[in-house]
């Protein structure tokens, strides 16, 4: 045993987030043989939980997912955190170090309520706030109406049935840690780049905490963490808000890894993609350069939305 104390995880509590909170639980206890109640649950609800009729990225961005879990953790109230990689901000406080992914689960974007993007016409309403899937889907089709979604997956599911949109987009790893596999159309990458650190459960801890940052090693996902250094990195040197429309995807191929990203403005009208091989040890550069080569690009209105 680590420890009499049980170790502390905290988490957002949405069923989502506690289904993946459980997972890294389970992954620590089995990884290292211990006794299943060796590791508490410990649910913290974040200001990005409490407002949930408008837009995240008007009432401050990502930081409202980690604010309130990166306290409790440089407070010592919780020994590591569990978060959503894609709903990470790019720049994380100097203190906590991400100390393990856990192995990636389907990357892809499932459509709801229609029965695949091509069915989507303009004049057709789709429910989301993301400025990513906003861009995305404005591209392929202009004159698409867009409703703002945010609550949980639950919620812009039964926003649906209610038909305050015809169609939405939602990952499909979070439907499927919901036990929600039969519904939706899956959306190939290649059509529908996905967020950095889509469908990768990040684990947390401080910085300095030697003896949890070891615990925690033993369950990261190498490849994993690979391509989530790169996907962050390049949206770190975007120097984006959560305005700005951003999709990066990096993949194992072979004995390197392929990154593939782009940049759109938020009406979909200018697209700028990128893609790169990169040896494992380069993740985090060629993130980076990536970066560079897509702001070169860009016109100076695109470019405006990401180096302030
Ligand atoms: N923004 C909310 C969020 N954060 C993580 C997931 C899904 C799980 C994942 O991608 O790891 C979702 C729901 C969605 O966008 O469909």
């Amino acid at each position: 045993m680590h420890k009499a104390e049980p170790l502390k995880l905290g988490t957002r509590g949405s069923p989502l987030a506690l289904v993946q909170a459980r997972a890294a639980a389970a992954a620590l206890v089995a990884a290292h043989g211990w006794a299943e109640d060796s590791v508490e649950i410990v649910p913290i609800k974040t200001t990005g939980d409490k407002v949930q009729d408008r837009p995240l990225a008007e009432i401050g961005g990502k930081a409202l997912w980690t604010k309130e879990l990166d306290r409790a953790l440089l407070a010592g109230d919780i020994d590591f955190a569990v978060h959503s990689a894609k709903d990470m901000e790019s720049v994380r406080p100097e203190a906590i170090a991400l100390a393990a992914a856990l192995p990636r689960a389907d990357v892809r974007e499932r459509i709801i309520g229609v029965s695949g993007l091509d069915a989507l016409t303009p004049g057709m309403r789709v429910g989301t706030t993301s400025p990513r899937r906003a861009a995305q889907l404005l591209a392929r089709v202009p004159g698409l109406g867009l409703v703002p979604f945010r609550g949980n997956v639950a919620t812009r599911l039964a926003r649906i049935d209610a038909g305050e949109a015809d169609a939405t987009l939602l990952a499909s790893a979070g439907l499927e840690r919901l036990g929600l596999h039969a519904i939706g159309a899956f959306i190939p990458v290649e059509t529908l780049l996905p967020a950095p650190g889509q469908a990768i459960i990040a684990i947390e801890a401080r910085a300095g905490d030697s003896a949890m940052l070891g615990r925690l090693a033993a369950i990261t996902d190498a490849d994993t963490m690979t391509a989530l250094v790169a996907e962050r990195a390049f949206a770190a040197a975007l120097g984006g808000s959560c305005h700005s429309p951003v999709a990066a995807l990096a993949v194992r191929d072979g004995d390197a890894f392929h990154l593939r990203a782009e940049i759109l403005s938020p009406d979909g009208r200018e697209r700028i993609a990128e893609e790169t091989r990169f040896p494992a040890a380069d993740a985090a550069s060629a993130g980076r350069a990536l970066a560079r080569t897509i702001l070169n690009r860009a016109s100076p209105a695109l470019r405006s939305l990401f180096v302030a």
